[in-house]
């Protein structure tokens, strides 16, 4: 039997859709949701990823805006501009794109951006809420990952969990959330010593290393749910996950294909992430009028 296959395209479609429904109603307030996306430097695949982000805010009504600053920008000025974002009230989201160019420090840029602003979830006192259970903003990538999970029936709840991969940005906030959620919840890192035996058992698996064919179909428990969200471009142009699809979708319950799974969900959650910003906004000014 093979895998069923996720679509988070499609998923991502209605929830963009859902998104621009609330956009509506909050601009009948007078508010009207937007985000600033930071670009820094000519990295071509940066520049397809911010354009996308642009795009979708875009199509669902949000006001969206793109910096682009010279690679050789200095911090300073980075963070001045971060500064002019925190200050500005059109913008309630702040997206740095990573990585930066190595003579920029990313951990004091994001430290730099107002908590309430960031939308990307990567900030330290985000990475804190989230960790002690009161989450502000959730990593639009594990984020996404959940949602996938709860609209394929797939509950955490006493399942066990398997990421692989550690990172401030996917594994660690995913363990968080996977936990949260119920899960028992193993992180593997390039240090694991049988990485196998610990994918092998795995009723979730997460994997988010950067590296293509890094899980094969014999490192996965047969019925299995399988979040691929590495995203590789071969040297033919192709693009792949981490886990390599045709082995892997012979053995797994679901799956996510690469491209049209977990990439989109992330766009998606992170203007839900904008819309969220911007009602506490709204909210938060209407408790200072009171
Ligand atoms: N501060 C920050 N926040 C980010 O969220 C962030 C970042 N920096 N730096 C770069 C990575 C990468 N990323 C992607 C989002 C969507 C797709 C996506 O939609 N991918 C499509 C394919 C796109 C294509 O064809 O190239 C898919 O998987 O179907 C990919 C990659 C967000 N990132």
């Amino acid at each position: 039997m093979t895998a069923r296959i996720i679509d988070g395209k499609a998923l991502a479609a209605s929830i963009r859709e859902e998104v621009a429904q609330q956009v509506a109603t909050l601009k009948t307030q007078g508010v009207t949701p937007g985000l600033a996306v930071v670009l820094v430097g000519d990295d071509p695949a940066s520049h397809v990823y911010v354009r996308n982000k642009a795009a979708a805010c875009e199509k669902a009504g949000l006001h969206s805006e793109i910096i682009r600053l010279d690679k050789d920008i200095s911090q300073a000025q980075l963070l001045s501009v971060v500064h002019k974002l925190n200050d500005d009230p059109r913008i309630h989201g702040i997206l740095v794109q990573l990585p930066l160019p190595p003579h920029l420090n990313s951990h004091i840029v994001i430290e730099a951006i107002s908590a309430a602003k960031d939308v990307d979830g990567f900030h330290i006192s985000n990475a804190g809420l989230l960790m002690t259970g009161k989450p502000l903003f959730r990593p639009c990538t594990p984020y996404g990952v959940m949602k996938m999970l709860e609209a394929e029936n797939v509950s955490p709840w006493g399942a066990e969990a398997v990421i692989v991969g550690a990172s401030n940005i996917v594994g660690k906030p995913m363990a968080m959330l996977l936990l949260a959620a119920g899960a028992t919840v193993t992180l593997c890192n390039s240090k694991t010593r049988d990485l196998a035996a610990q994918t092998r058992r795995a009723d979730i698996l997460v994997v988010a290393t950067g590296k293509p064919g890094m899980v094969n179909g014999d490192m996965i428990k047969p019925g299995a749910t399988v979040i691929d969200v590495g995203i590789n471009r071969l040297p033919d142009g192709r693009l792949v996950g981490d886990v390599e699809f045709e082995s892997a979708k012979e053995v797994a319950g679901a799956i996510t294909p690469v491209p049209g799974g977990v990439g989109p969900m992330t766009i998606a959650m992170l203007l839900v992430n904008t819309l969220e910003a911007a009602e506490r906004c709204v909210s938060l000014s209407a408790t200072q009028e009171a």
